[in-house]
């Protein structure tokens, strides 16, 4: 059965934001099955400190000032149970519709359902639910001031080397060494003027080429992607391990809230 992203419009209010409607709003991919993570439910719907990943991640991006609207990716089978989910957790207002294959569809899809009013799109990972709000604030602040692209980045700690795979076993051959002070770890949310991501997004795909990041579709328009510190804790929960750092973060934060 074909799904139609109507199926799951909200079941609350939108905040409001006077006459034109939301002006900024986050894009949160959540529909990919954590494979790096190992078998279980899909990575958004696994639970931290008890609440669902996904959970934490609209929260992060809800608490943020300048966010006036969220719009959920659900895997492409979970939509009605990612509609449930949010309501449960008094999340009504949050937008659901079902996500694609990659990444990079499942954006897609998520920006087709923003209203006309919005000019700044973030888009954050469902997978870093951690993200603080001031780290969000800063990507939709930086974007507003005129940046088309903006992405929140650390600096490199380990020494990178490029190889030359083989696919066979035998080990790979380093190629090089890239000056580790020119690198930057980059994270979510990435920030856009919503016409220039649409752009990347129609572009990108009708070449069918693929891209990790949105901010990656951006660069191949020749359009300026510039970077705003990123933050220890939005990382990426990608493999087992991240959980257990996920977990410990979120006890730090409970016992500072208890001073
Ligand atoms: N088809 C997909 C694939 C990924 N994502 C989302 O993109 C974000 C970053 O992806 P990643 O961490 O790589 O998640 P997975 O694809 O789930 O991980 P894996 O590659 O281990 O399966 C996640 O919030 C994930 O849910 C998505 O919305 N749709
Ligand atoms: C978008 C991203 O989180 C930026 O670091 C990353 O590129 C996602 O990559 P993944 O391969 O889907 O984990």
């Amino acid at each position: 059965m074909s799904i139609d992203s109507t199926d799951f419009a909200p079941s609350g209010d939108p905040r409001p934001t006077g006459d034109g409607g939301p002006r900024t709003a986050v894009v949160i991919p959540a529909a990919g099955r954590g494979v790096r993570l190992g078998p279980g439910a899909p990575k958004a719907l696994r639970e931290l400190a008890g609440t669902p990943m996904l959970v934490h991640a609209v929260r992060a991006t809800v608490r943020a000032r300048a966010v006036e609207l969220v719009v959920v990716v659900a895997p492409s089978d979970g939509a009605p149970a990612v509609r449930a989910l949010l309501d449960e957790h008094g999340l009504p207002e949050v937008v659901v519709v079902p996500g694609g294959e990659t990444r990079q569809e499942s954006v897609r899809l998520g920006l087709a359902a923003l209203p006309e009013s919005v000019g700044t799109v973030l888009v954050h990972d469902a997978a870093r639910p951690l993200v603080p709000d001031e780290t969000v604030d800063a990507v939709a602040a930086a974007v507003r001031a005129g940046a088309p692209a903006v992405v929140p980045a650390l600096p490199v700690t380990d020494t990178v080397k490029q190889v030359e795979p083989r696919g066979d076993g035998r080990p790979e051959p380093v190629t090089g060494t890239p000056d580790r002070a020119l690198l930057r770890a980059v994270q979510t949310p990435q920030g856009f003027d919503r016409k220039v991501l649409a752009e990347a997004h129609a572009r990108i795909a009708a070449e069918g080429e693929g891209a990790t990041d949105d901010a990656g579709m951006v660069e191949r328009l020749g359009v300026e992607v510039v970077v705003v510190p990123g933050h220890e804790e939005a990382f990426k929960v990608t493999r087992p391990l991240d959980l257990v750092l996920a977990e410990a973060v979120l006890a730090r934060r409970r016992a500072n809230d208890a001073f």
